[in-house]
């Protein structure tokens, strides 16, 4: 039998999660074509929020790569418009010259970001922020202006002022109602969510109407309705959206403010579909992918010829996606004579909490500064369940318990793609799931907005149960390839990989890039193994190590210089004063390591502080030896027995640039009173009278550990030696990103003894440890020597200030 033709219009989010439903469910069944607009595989256009915070990469945010069209028969036309459907001869035209027959079309052309039509929105340096191009509009121009302006108050606008603010830029958000998030907030919930963004850098101009964009060629400011103005060089249209419906405006199709729609998603010519945000379902086109995907469900199975109640609309949810502020909102939020509302606002804590009720049922509710209990309450809504059911339910949770645990089976876990917890878990039974990424690729849950990760983990943790807890699955490096780190480091060694890329290749990487886990893991790997030889890939590592600088929450970096044992002389202070002076130096602090913290440092400034510094790096950002922090010892105090200070200098000049898997902080006290707290190090040295004890594998942080003692010695060589030799072990056996508090309790301390203690190994660790010290290059000095370092990372030349 021929095959049908079926032409899909839009490569988006909704469109192919429609041809991916209808593959499940007809594999071959149809010929498929689809043209896209632009020139990529489908991306998770959600993740644009967190490329431009800096979280992620367009490189990771692919959701269909190229290789899954040609493996599923699907032929794509990228970077084509489909401009004609000629319903006579059953044809589509494209920008590019083609015709293609079809027997169904589906449209999935989404919106377009809806432009103020002012005087000045055609100037440059003018965008909205809804594709890929846009992002990297906004990212050039931070590189070159200072000053943005955001117009819109809602959920995509403050995204965009927090990517903003992280590429280092001041931002003003412009807003015409009083307060932020209207549609989805109540005047409770956007104070204190404007109250927290303020705090983070954002401005906010609320009740302004924008009357015109001003500047020559490029923008330069904007004017108001009430005559005041501001200043900015870049403007982001944050606005709303518009359904982009043109083409089947053009065709004839019944549109109005979207694509009209049934409830099979068929437009009124029954062989022409309509998905996404460009349809209109029950006079509503949604903006969130949670009912699209609902929708494109509901396509697959009518065009498939299988039975279905057809779509009957939408409840949504929504949640902001900026790091630091927790905001949740669904169904009705607002109050009117037929609804009651339940409100818990916790001052001390900062959170709130608003269930809306009506007919005694859940109707809707806002969360601020606690979202766990988002996707219970929208379960609840979206099946309007009475209000003392959960009430009751708040009841029996015992503090401290998952939340996962009390939740029913058909309860959803993952809002944007409709997966219940009993889903989950039956994946996790029958198909022997044991990651994350596996219950991502069988169950689709956590495959958008990512919010829902946490529950998903839960749940794999509660249905795994000991399994789980004993780390007895095969923990992959990430989602990329099934091979462990183990596994990885052996075949690197066994087949002589040198480069990252090369790994993915010979190892079979499942994405041809590889993704924000396993790139800067793999970087670590190779360079372990290859300390002499492997140059440094600095795009595969993290921003702040990219850097090498702290970004802070308002888009500045912190620069803390080497200050070997915490020990400092008035020269570097008095440097360290110029350039506060001279840069403006928000705040200069002490840090928990004994160092000087310079807060509040532009970007571009970064090099020329550090010429003028004339200090080494501190590393306060690195996976690497940071601080060995001192007590006075033996000079001064009266209870020391031995050098603390001098022993802390040389250790930390020894292991000075280090990288290890995490970040390494030191300590080293001279009598039991540990007054540089080496009992919660990852190494702690303590003198008593002609030894010196040596603990390991202590933390300070959010897991409180304390540190295990390893050997006691006599000598500031051994302590050395042995330090090295523990180091060095820890680089060479954990996992990347793993403390040595959780690798001392996953080998075992006495494991640990046994390999150090031995002399033999103590030396060839020691011989080892010294190749990859030998290959340290100062950062600071090295960028400030390079144009091109200067020049791609932090825009700026040495010279000019
Ligand atoms: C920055 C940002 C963050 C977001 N965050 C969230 C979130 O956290 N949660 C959430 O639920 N939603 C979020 N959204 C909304 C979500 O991304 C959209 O609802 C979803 O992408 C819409 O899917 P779609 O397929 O209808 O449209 P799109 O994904 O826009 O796809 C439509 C595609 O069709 C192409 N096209 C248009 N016309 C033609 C033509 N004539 N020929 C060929 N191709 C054409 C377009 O170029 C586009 O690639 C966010 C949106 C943005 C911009
Ligand atoms: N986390 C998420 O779920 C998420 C994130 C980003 C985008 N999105 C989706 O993307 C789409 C677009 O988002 P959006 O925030 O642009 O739309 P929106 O309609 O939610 O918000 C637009 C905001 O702009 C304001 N506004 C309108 N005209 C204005 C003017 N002239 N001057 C100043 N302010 C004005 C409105 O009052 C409103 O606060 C929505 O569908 C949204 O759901 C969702
Ligand atoms: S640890 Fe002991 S020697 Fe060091 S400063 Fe404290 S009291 Fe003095
Ligand atoms: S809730 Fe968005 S991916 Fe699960």
């Amino acid at each position: 039998m021929d095959k049908k033709k079926l032409v899909l219009i839009g490569n988006g989010m909704a469109g192919i999660r429609a041809i991916e439903e209808i593959l499940k469910l007809l594999p071959d069944y149809f010929e498929i074509t689809v043209f896209g607009k632009e020139p990529y595989p489908n991306y998770n256009r959600i993740q644009l929020s967190k490329v431009l915070q800096g979280d992620t990469e367009i490189k990771d945010i692919t959701l269909n790569e190229w290789q899954w069209y040609e493996d599923n028969d699907v032929r794509l036309y990228p970077g084509e418009s489909v401009t004609q459907i000629d319903t006579e001869t059953q044809k589509v035209y494209t920008d590019k010259g083609k015709a293609v027959q079809y027997d169904n079309i589906i449209i999935a052309t989404g919106s377009h970001p809806f432009i103020l039509p002012i005087p000045g929105a055609n100037k440059e340096g003018v965008t909205g922020f809804r594709d890929i191009a846009d992002c990297e509009t906004m990212i050039s121009a931070s590189r070159i202006y200072k000053r943005a302006a955001v117009i819109g108050g809602g959920i995509l606008g403050l995204e965009a002022a927090r990517g903003l603010l992280n590429l280092g830029m001041e931002v003003d958000v412009i807003e015409l109602a009083p307060f932020l998030m209207d549609r989805q907030l109540d005047e409770t919930a956007a104070h204190l969510l404007q109250d927290e963004l303020e705090k983070q850098g954002m401005r906010f101009h609320l009740k302004k109407q924008t009357t015109e964009i001003l500047g020559n060629e490029r923008v330069t400011g904007l004017k108001f309705a009430d005559g005041t103005s501001i200043q900015a060089d870049l403007v982001v249209m944050a606005v709303g959206i518009k359904p982009n419906i043109q083409l089947a405006k053009e065709t004839g199709i019944k549109t109005n403010r979207g694509i009209v729609v049934n409830d099979y998603l068929q437009t009124e010519i029954p062989n022409i579909y309509a998905v996404g945000e460009c349809a209109e379902h029950n006079g509503i086109a949604y903006g969130l992918v949670a009912p699209l995907y609902e929708q494109a469900q509901v396509l697959a199975k009518h065009i498939c010829g299988m039975n279905h109640q057809g779509y009957k609309g939408s409840v949504v949810s929504t949640q902001l996606k900026v790091s630091g502020v927790d905001v949740f909102s669904a169904g009705m939020i607002n109050e009117s004579n037929e609804t009651k509302a339940i409100k818990l606002f916790n001052e001390w804590q900062n959170t709130y909490k608003k269930i809306v009720v009506k007919d005694n049922k859940l109707v809707g509710a806002v969360l601020f500064g606690d979202t766990t209990e988002g996707a219970k309450l929208f379960s609840y809504i979206k099946k309007g369940e009475c209000v003392n059911a959960y009430l009751d339910s708040q009841q029996n949770r015992e503090t401290g318990e998952s939340i996962v645990s009390t939740m029913a089976d058909d309860e959803i876990v993952c809002g944007c793609n409709g997966v219940s917890k009993g889903a989950i878990v039956k994946a996790i039974q029958d198909d022997g799931l044991t990651t994350l990424e596996e219950v991502k690729n069988a169950t689709n849950a956590s495959r958008s907005c990512g919010q829902c990760k946490g529950m998903v983990s839960d749940i794999l943790a509660l249905t795994l149960g000991d399994k789980f807890e004993k780390g007895e699955i095969k923990e992959t490096v990430c989602g990329c390839t099934d091979l462990s780190r183990d596994e990885v480091i052996a075949e690197i060694k066994a087949k002589g990989l040198t480069h990252t890329r090369e790994v993915m290749n010979v190892l079979g990487w499942k994405t041809e890039e590889g993704c924000s886990k396993c790139r800067p893991a793999l970087n670590y790997y190779l360079g372990m193994v290859y300390p002499k030889t492997y140059e440094d890939e600095r795009e595969s590592r993290f921003v702040n190590e990219r850097l090498h600088a702290n970004i802070q929450k308002d888009g500045t970096y912190s620069v803390v210089p080497r200050m070997y044992g915490g020990v400092t002389n008035a020269d570097d202070l008095r440097k360290i004063a110029d350039v506060a002076d001279k840069y403006d130096v928000g705040m200069i602090k002490l840090t928990g390591g004994q160092r000087i913290d310079l807060l509040g440092i532009k970007k571009d400034d970064l090099p020329h502080v550090w010429k003028d510094l004339g200090m080494p790096s501190g590393y306060a950002y690195g996976k690497s030896v940071r601080t060995v922090k001192t007590c006075v010892g033996a000079q001064f105090c009266r209870f020391g027995t031995q050098d603390s200070t001098g022993m802390g200098i040389q250790l930390e000049k020894k292991f000075e640039g280090l990288n290890t898997p995490h970040k390494v902080k030191m300590g080293v006290s001279a009598c039991p009173r540990n007054c540089a707290e080496g009992g919660i190090k990852d190494v702690g040295i303590v003198g008593l009278d002609g030894v010196w004890e040596i603990y390991v594998g202590g933390n300070g942080g959010t897991e409180l550990k304390q540190a295990e003692l390893l050997a006691r010695v006599k000598t500031e060589q051994e302590v050395l030696d042995y330090s090295a030799a523990f180091l060095q072990y820890y680089r060479e056996h954990a996992n990347y990103l793993e403390r040595t508090s959780k690798f001392v309790e996953r080998v075992g301390l006495d494991h640990v003894k046994e390999v150090i203690l031995d002399e033999e190994n103590r030396t060839a660790l020691c011989a080892r440890m010294d190749e990859a010290l030998a290959a340290y290059k100062e950062p600071w000095n090295e960028a400030i020597e390079s144009e091109t370092i200067l020049k791609d990372l932090y825009n700026t030349v040495i010279g000019g200030k």
